[in-house]
């Protein structure tokens, strides 16, 4: 299992049996979802990968516990930064591993308070949440929700800036090593441009890529095309394929949609758009650049957000 963040004192694993529980995804990217109003469902890290097992368990990419702020140690922190965030998104990778942030699992979890009446955003309000990764803002649009994920950060910040590339990634059917970016959305990502579409098919990504050299606390892996031509209509597009820590291939990944437009639009320099479509396995989404008061760059990810199917555990 990914140890990738420190575990806080929780209390004993809860049970399971009779606890209700929804399904949902981002574009494909799949999670369980728990509501647990009352503090008292710590799902312990072997009981979700138990619930996310695709044969033995419900299945997903993640499990998502909606947890009052107040309750939880990480919630009462980001409470200070904003005593606005009354829900806290306790996410964990199928793995059972915690991750800082979930960019497709937050506008699945804005969607999931909305459905269970715990939560309301009213047309042109936001809704306000606290993540590992900080306090998040969301707005409805047309098709779902838009997520200020806000600033994005080179990994490996020595000259980041000057230089295209930090580390070399090798990935079954890759028959060299290849460049790659790594940068952080909260959580890791290391990018790495493919020429061609039929080069990202070709890739196989049952097994961990490797990078070197690796992020301190492991990486999600994003291979990426850019279109030809890249800017159409002042939008750039880029096709992704994601290998994502404590998972393994998925449909889709919002945070690393984000880190894929940062890097494309590094390498493409000066003129590069603010705004991208990033297309994965499971649809598209969106990814706007835009400064907030203070003069710091914030990333804005949208798309949308489906519940499949409501239950109570056996
Ligand atoms: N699929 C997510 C990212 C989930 C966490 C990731 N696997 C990690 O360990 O950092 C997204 O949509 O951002």
């Amino acid at each position: 299992m990914n140890e990738t963040l420190a575990e806080t004192a929780r209390p004993a694993a809860t049970t399971l049996s009779g606890l209700r529980f929804s399904k949902g995804h981002g574009t494909g990217n799949d999670f369980v979802l728990v509501a647990d109003p009352e503090g008292v469902h710590a799902i312990s890290a072997e009981q979700v990968a138990q619930l996310c097992d695709r044969h033995r368990g419900i299945g997903g990419d993640g499990l998502i516990r909606a947890v009052p702020s107040r309750l939880l140690d990480e919630g009462r922190q980001v409470l200070a930064e904003n005593p606005d965030a009354e829900w806290f998104m306790d996410y964990r990778n199928g793995d059972g591993s915690l991750s800082e942030m979930c960019g497709n699992g937050v506008r699945v979890f804005v969607h999931f308070l909305l459905a269970e009446g715990l939560a309301e955003l009213p047309a042109g309000g936001s809704l306000t949440i606290g993540t590992r990764g900080g306090v998040k803002t969301i707005v409805r649009t047309g098709d779902g929700y838009a997520v200020d994920m806000g600033p994005w950060e080179f990994i490996f910040p020595d000259d980041a800036a000057a230089r295209a590339m930090d580390s070399l990634v090798s990935a079954d059917g890759l028959e060299v090593a290849r460049p790659a970016l790594s940068v952080s959305m909260g959580n890791p990502h290391t990018v790495v441009a493919l020429a061609e579409l039929s080069e990202l098919q070709d890739t196989r990504l049952f097994t961990a890529p490797h990078v070197d050299p690796t992020p301190a606390n492991g990486t999600n892996v994003e291979f990426v095309v850019p279109a030809e031509p890249l800017v159409h209509d002042g939008v750039g597009t880029v096709t992704m394929r994601v290998h994502e820590r404590g998972v393994g291939e998925t449909q889709s990944c919002g945070t690393g949609a984000c880190a894929a437009a940062v890097a494309i639009r590094h390498w493409a320099g000066q003129g590069a758009p603010d705004a991208w479509q990033v297309k994965v396995p499971g649809g598209v989404v969106g990814v706007k650049f835009f400064t907030v008061a203070g003069g710091r760059e914030h990333v804005e990810l949208s798309g949308p957000a489906t519940i499949v199917a409501s239950g109570t555990l056996s």
